[in-house]
């Protein structure tokens, strides 16, 4: 497969001329397998065979920028004046990040002023009466043992030109934007903003998503907590299936787009059967369909445990009508959770077969929790990414976390597409393997 071209090119507002406080830690750092050196580059690919298809010299492969403190910066610390805001559904870890940053820009850059801006975008726009908060160590004090987001979050489009009015009148100088997709488009045409008006002020996305969809970071933050606790649910169904006769338990677990919800939660306990994902299509009916195999599966052992990512099988609920979405223009889901249910049943029913089903959707369940402490060791060390490149003037961008190390990612290619499971790859694969579920149905 030809290698994909990327711009890996990270906008900046300046050069950095400003001695960085954080100068003296940076006096014996060289790159390390565990650290990158700031004049290094992360490369993009990391197989013998990728590198070879891109048939360039060394210092022309792509590579990334990494993270981390910089020697010199472009902001003076202590001018400067920081907003911070969060958009989009709950993720665990929000206030983490929310916190990390707050203690990162105080007590390691000495800056003064940062505002929280409240409801998401809205947080920017006079007419929604929602003023800024002020934030400082003591009003973030402990707020990472609680979920949710202590800014408030919301969906909905909002006027970027109206943000960027906000922004200057409250010369604010960078903007973190801590949020999905949806979020990192709203902060580039933010960031665009800003361009057109030839302001200083940097826009730096820290991706947040359970669904992990977002592409070219490894993981998104939080994600790591929902499908653990996405796991407690797979563990109920597991046992309430072997409980009785042709038990079957069927869970249905977050994933609009994207199943690694599903896939690691299964991986985690390794008692599913079936996972169905929105990436891989299946056929429902006929003697290669699920339901049958289903039905041969609980013949065979007695129970089985199915998990479906929301996102799944869409196309058996089409009515036909254009689909309904959401304020930010998502498309909203029908629900191959119930159907699934009813359509299990019915299959059993007909074929003569007792059964006892039961059904968990743990829904928000999942997303609203604290993040765990893997997460939240992952959020810390995001936040400090995103304030040290705020701080050397980087924009347009975004913190990630590629091939284990921290990296610059610009916001373009953030969105440039869907991180999804790849049905061909050693994912998906593990997944085959786990459960014992054929390649396909049909
Ligand atoms: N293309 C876009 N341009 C500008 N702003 C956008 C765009 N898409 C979404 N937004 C704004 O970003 C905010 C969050 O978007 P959205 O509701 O899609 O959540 P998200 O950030 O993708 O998070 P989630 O992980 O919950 O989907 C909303 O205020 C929305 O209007
Ligand atoms: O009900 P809400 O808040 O729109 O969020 C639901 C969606 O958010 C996500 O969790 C992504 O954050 C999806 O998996 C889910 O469909
Ligand atoms: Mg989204």
């Amino acid at each position: 497969m030809a290698p994909e071209s990327v711009d890996l090119t990270v906008r900046t507002l300046g050069d950095c001329r400003i001695e960085s406080p954080l100068a003296p830690l940076l006096a014996e750092t060289e790159s390390t397998e565990h650290y990158v050196d700031e004049n290094d580059r992360v490369l993009f690919d990391d197989t013998v065979n990728m590198i070879a298809a891109r048939k360039a010299k060394l210092d022309a492969l792509p590579g990334f920028e990494p993270g981390g403190p910089r020697r010199k910066i472009f902001f003076q610390p202590s001018k400067t004046r920081v907003g911070i805001v969060t958009c989009g559904g709950l993720c665990p870890g929000l206030n983490d990040v929310i916190r990390g940053l707050v203690l990162e820009l105080t007590s390691h850059y000495g800056v003064t002023k940062i505002y929280g801006f409240r409801n998401g975008y809205q947080g920017f726009i006079a007419k929604y009466g929602h003023p800024p908060i002020d934030l400082d160590a003591e009003a973030v004090s402990g707020v990472n043992e609680y979920g949710g987001t202590i800014l408030g979050t919301s969906r909905g489009s909002q006027d970027p030109y109206e943000i960027v009015d906000c922004l200057e009148s409250m010369s604010i100088n960078v903007l973190f934007v801590i949020g999905g997709d949806g979020s990192m488009r709203g902060a580039l045409t933010i960031a665009d903003v800003v361009k057109e008006r030839g302001l200083k002020i940097a826009v730096i996305g820290v991706p947040k998503t359970i669904d992990n969809d977002i592409p070219y970071i490894d993981q998104s933050f939080g994600f790591q907590t929902a499908f653990s606790k996405a796991t407690e649910s797979l563990r109920s169904a597991h046992v309430e299936a072997r409980a009785v006769p042709n038990g079957v338990g069927l869970v249905q677990v977050m994933g609009r787009h994207s199943g690694f919800i599903a896939c690691y939660a299964t991986l985690a306990n390794n008692d599913a059967d079936y996972v169905l994902i929105p990436e891989v299509p299946f056929q429902l009916d006929g003697d290669d369909g699920f339901l049958a195999h289903l039905r041969r599966r609980v013949r065979e052992r007695g129970h089985a445990v199915v998990v479906a990512a929301e996102g799944a099988g869409q196309e058996y609920l089409e009515s036909g009508e254009p689909g309904q979405v959401d304020q930010s223009g998502n498309r909203k889901l029908k629900d191959i959770g119930l159907y699934l249910r009813r359509r299990i049943a019915d299959d059993f029913a007909e074929h003569g077969m007792e059964t006892s089903l039961k059904y968990i959707d743990p829904s928000y369940a999942i997303r609203s929790v604290p993040a765990n402490p893997y997460d939240s060791v992952y959020c810390i060390r995001l936040a400090h990414a995103a304030v040290h490149a705020a701080m050397a003037g980087r924009t347009a961008m975004v913190v990630g976390r590629w091939r284990g190390r921290f990296v610059h990612v610009p916001i373009a290619l953030a969105i440039s597409k869907r991180n999804q499971v790849d049905p061909a790859g050693d994912l998906w694969m593990s997944v085959l393997e786990t459960t014992g579920q054929p390649r396909t149905f049909g």
